[in-house]
């Protein structure tokens, strides 16, 4: 699914008006629809309804909602905040529509906001996607009392004074959901950890915008969801044999840190790879023979550390990074390893660090490398950021100049190709932030590299399934009971 500016969605839904065609005031009619038949499959009709509108179309759309929900037999309030004159064309024509079936109230001072008990469903339709500054006095009042109150709040299409594409101050008046319905597609401001509070759980409706419209329209952002996943998964021919599937390296686990490279070849094998080498520190042997029979264990000369390589040419992937440590012999691994590997490779966890450390392994990591970095270890290789759009943009930079696939780690892990184009993932909890969680990932990334999976179809499938299995592991255990190799059990395709 494309992610789109907030330019881009005008022109879209000026494009849709003009070529299907259809009035303005039917889009928004169906705009209203869609997010009423949302409301209805998890609200019954006892719920009372308080909507507040503004008066441009996205108060327009809170207009139709509110008329729709009427005549469905909710009990709806519907208040209309009169910070200006001005109102658009289709906001009037819902108004005198809704006129016939229900008393509106006017808020044009603060003492007009009514008081909104815990029980009510709050419907935010004060602002949407054409927010041009932040939203001040009496809209930012009630902004407020919106979030003073105990009651659920639905936003329409985005959050009322969030900006769709472009950082908020944090003085800025949002309104705090618990849901976002949104239009057609998702926003970039969704995907940014700091909008988390901003957001809440997000859903998006479809309102039949024109799909050739979206399929010209170019951008750089994408979201990976259920059907985009799929598309990459390819299916095991009947006489493939293990030889198929690759022969996976991972260059993992030292002393005290073994439980990592445990993780990790359990993920790698889980993702399917047709046989698994895990090189570790000497001291590691009998854990990793007893933990993972399916692996074979190849040992440093080092009893603690991993301070050389062994012969590279059986494998056809090599993740590096988990439990490895920073010690100036393993920096000569890795050194070693840029020099000789001629396969996809990984590079994760202390890998990176060490990275990060010496800028001229950087610039030797071959092209298509992936990494695999949270934003603290985002931050140690590419520098500081004020604000999460700020962090894509040098991540889209670094990815760029580099020729790498950069997974930044988060809510909504962004996959970022070579070519500085951004896939967010649909996928996982905040249970998976836990401790091993993303050596799992690494032995993921590793096992379809190993299969020959191109490096950005790795990156988006890998995260993707990471997050799915993730998800089945805080079903069953919770987000605050699931570990890490909870996932690593979870894992499914
Ligand atoms: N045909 C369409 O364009 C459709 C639009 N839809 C709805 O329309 C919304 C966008 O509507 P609009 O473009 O009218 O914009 P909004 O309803 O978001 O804002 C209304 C107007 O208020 C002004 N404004 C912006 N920021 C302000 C602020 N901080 N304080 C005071 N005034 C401010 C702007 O002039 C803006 O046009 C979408 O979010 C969606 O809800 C949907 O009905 C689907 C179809
Ligand atoms: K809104």
């Amino acid at each position: 699914m494309k992610i789109l500016s907030a330019s881009q969605v005008r022109e879209l839904d000026a494009y849709t008006i003009q070529n299907e065609p259809v009035s303005s005031l039917d889009l928004m009619e169906r705009a209203a629809r869609a997010f009423v038949c949302w409301l209805c499959a998890r609200y019954d009709n006892r719920k009372r309804i308080v909507i507040f509108c503004g008066k441009g179309n996205n108060g327009g759309d809170g207009l139709a909602i509110g008329r729709l929900l009427s005549g469905k037999g909710y009990p709806v309030s519907v208040h209309v905040v009169h910070y200006t004159q001005k109102a658009t064309d289709d906001f009037q024509a819902n108004l005198d529509q809704l006129g016939d079936f229900l008393a509106i109230h006017d808020i044009r001072h603060v003492e007009d906001i009514p008081n909104l008990p815990a029980g009510d469903l709050l419907i935010d339709a004060l602002l949407g996607s054409g927010l041009s500054r932040p939203a001040s006095g009496l809209l930012e009042k009630v902004i407020g009392a919106l979030n003073d109150s105990p009651a659920e709040v639905i936003s329409v299409d985005i959050a009322s004074g969030l900006y769709m594409d472009k950082v908020n101050d944090t003085t800025d008046a949002v309104v705090k959901p618990n849901h976002t319905v949104s239009f057609q597609l998702p926003k970039l401001a969704f995907m940014m950890p700091h909008n988390g509070p901003f957001v809440g759980n997000w859903h998006v409706v479809d309102i039949g915008l024109s799909q050739t419209r979206i399929d010209q329209t170019e951008t750089p952002y994408y979201f990976t969801d259920a059907p985009a996943a799929r598309h990459l998964i390819r299916a095991r021919e009947k006489f493939s044999h293990k030889g198929t599937f690759g022969h996976a390296l991972l260059l993992a686990g030292s002393y005290g840190k073994m439980g990592a490279a445990q993780l990790s070849g359990g993920a790698c094998l889980r993702a399917g790879v047709g046989l698994l080498t895990v090189h570790v520190a000497r001291c590691g042997y009998t854990i990793m023979q007893i933990a993972l029979p399916e692996a074979m264990v190849s040992v440093d000369i080092h009893e603690q550390l991993i301070t050389t390589l062994p012969e590279l040419a059986p494998y056809t992937a090599i993740g590096v990074g988990p439990g490895l440590g920073k010690e100036p012999q393993t920096l000569k691994a890795l050194d070693e390893l840029i020099e000789q590997a001629k396969v996809p490779m990984v590079w994760d966890a202390d890998a990176l660090n060490l990275l990060s450390e010496n800028p001229d392994l950087l610039k030797r990591l071959p092209a298509g490398t992936l990494i695999t970095p949270h934003p603290k270890e985002f931050e140690r290789l590419a520098g500081k950021s004020n604000d999460d759009y700020e962090r894509l943009e040098l991540a889209r930079r670094f990815a760029q100049e580099h020729s790498l696939v950069v997974c930044l780690k988060g809510a909504h892990t962004a996959v970022i190709f070579p070519n500085g184009s951004v896939h967010f993932n649909a996928t996982g909890n905040a249970g998976m932030a836990t401790g091993g969680s993303g050596d799992v990932l690494t032995g993921i990334l590793t096992s379809l590299l190993a299969q020959k999976y191109p490096p950005e179809d790795a990156a988006r499938l890998g995260v993707y399934q990471h997050g799915v299995a993730g998800d089945r592991a805080s079903r069953a255990r919770s987000k605050v009971s699931m570990i890490a190799s909870d996932i690593v059990e979870n894992l499914g395709w």
